[in-house]
């Protein structure tokens, strides 16, 4: 017999990776034996209407949190990690004041999560309101907005084929990768929506989570950091770059304390280490060159490899020195949870 637990984290999952509202309760309905009570078809509701009001931006490297609702902001702001985590705004309107710009009613689209009024008003305005956080904060913030406390999940999502600020990378998969059924599947559930999706994907020892993060790099096209546990590792993902898509050598760089390679272009793609990036000792003259051209960059695509050994720590310190628009984890199931993480 198996027994599932019902969680406003679990219902989160769900909605993050695509599912709507109505398809969890229909499915649901469908096989529950009994009658679905209001309770629950109410939790699932509240669980979910919160999805996609803010979300989690990237622009000239600042993060922003926006959303097309002032009230809601006013709320993420009566918090206090983050109110301390907003940077001071420029104009002189004073703290209860947000950026407006016109662009975003966007945020919205793919989603029947926010109800009719809202959503209409959100779209119709095409304003979105916004405020600046301290780039050493945004893992905090992402967590204050979780379900177990304010309950407005970010939603971080790139849309990389409407980046015209980020150059492009020439890189595609060549004729013979062909991904698998369950690389295909852990893809689509990233690219669901057309926009690259942050998270986890968790595949098996040996499954080929290579392949995964290449290919996502490849749907992207955009500059490309990599970060792996050892220098081994950075050698076996630079040669799974190049085994797998038609990355042009110049376009590929390793950064390990043996090989500090440049790469050459206005996109490309770094694979380094976790401990390359996080070091906070004095480096060479090259290194401090190479660290500041990564810092520097907006990354399209930040992939981490072996996410559940990396300690948390160290885990925000790269998260808040490099700058990427998607972050994609990999790793094996967690049979033994690092509780550091
Ligand atoms: N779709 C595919 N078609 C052909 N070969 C594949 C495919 N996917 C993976 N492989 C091969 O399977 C092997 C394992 O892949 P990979 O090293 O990426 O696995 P992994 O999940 O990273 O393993 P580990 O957990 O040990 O790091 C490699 O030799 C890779 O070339």
């Amino acid at each position: 017999m198996h027994e599932y637990n019902l969680t406003p984290h679990s219902l989160y999952a769900a909605v993050s990776v695509g599912l709507e509202t109505t398809t969890i309760i229909s499915v649901l309905s469908k096989l529950s034996k009994t009658k679905l009570p209001h309770e629950i078809i109410d939790f699932i509701h509240g669980s979910t209407a919160n999805y996609g009001k803010v979300k989690l931006v990237l622009k000239k490297n600042q993060y922003f949190v926006e959303s097309p609702f002032p009230e809601v902001l006013k709320t993420l702001l009566n918090d206090d990690v983050i109110s301390k985590a907003r940077k001071a705004p420029e104009d002189c309107l004073g703290a209860s004041s947000f950026a407006v710009s016109k662009t975003a009613g966007e945020i919205a689209s793919g989603h029947d999560l926010l109800d009719g009024i809202e959503l209409a008003a959100a779209t119709e305005d095409k304003e979105t309101h916004s405020f600046e956080i301290d780039s050493n904060q945004v893992e905090n913030v992402k967590q204050r907005c979780l379900p177990n406390a304010l309950n407005f999940p970010m939603l971080e999502e790139y849309d990389f084929r409407n980046d015209t600020v980020n150059p492009d990378l020439d890189m595609e998969l060549k004729p013979q990768a062909r991904p698998r059924p369950y690389q295909e599947k852990s893809l689509s559930k990233m690219f669901g929506n057309g926009r690259a999706r942050s998270g986890i994907i968790v595949l098996p020892c040996g499954a080929g989570k290579s392949l995964v993060g290449v290919s996502a790099a490849c749907r992207i096209k955009k500059s490309c950091l990599c970060l792996a546990t050892n220098a081994v590792s950075v050698d076996q993902w630079a040669f799974q770059f190049k085994l797998w898509s038609t990355i042009r050598d110049e376009h590929i760089s390793r950064f390990t304390s043996d090989n500090k390679e440049k790469f050459r272009g206005m996109a490309g793609v770094v694979v380094t280490t976790y401990n390359m990036v996080a070091f906070g000792g004095k480096r060479s003259e090259d290194s401090e060159k190479i660290i500041e051209e990564i810092r520097n960059r907006e990354w399209g695509l930040l992939l981490m490899d072996e996410v559940h050994v990396v300690p948390a720590h160290m885990f925000r310190k790269v998260i808040s020195i490099t700058k990427s628009h998607c972050k994609l984890g990999l790793t094996g199931p967690f049979s033994s949870y690092n509780s550091l993480v």
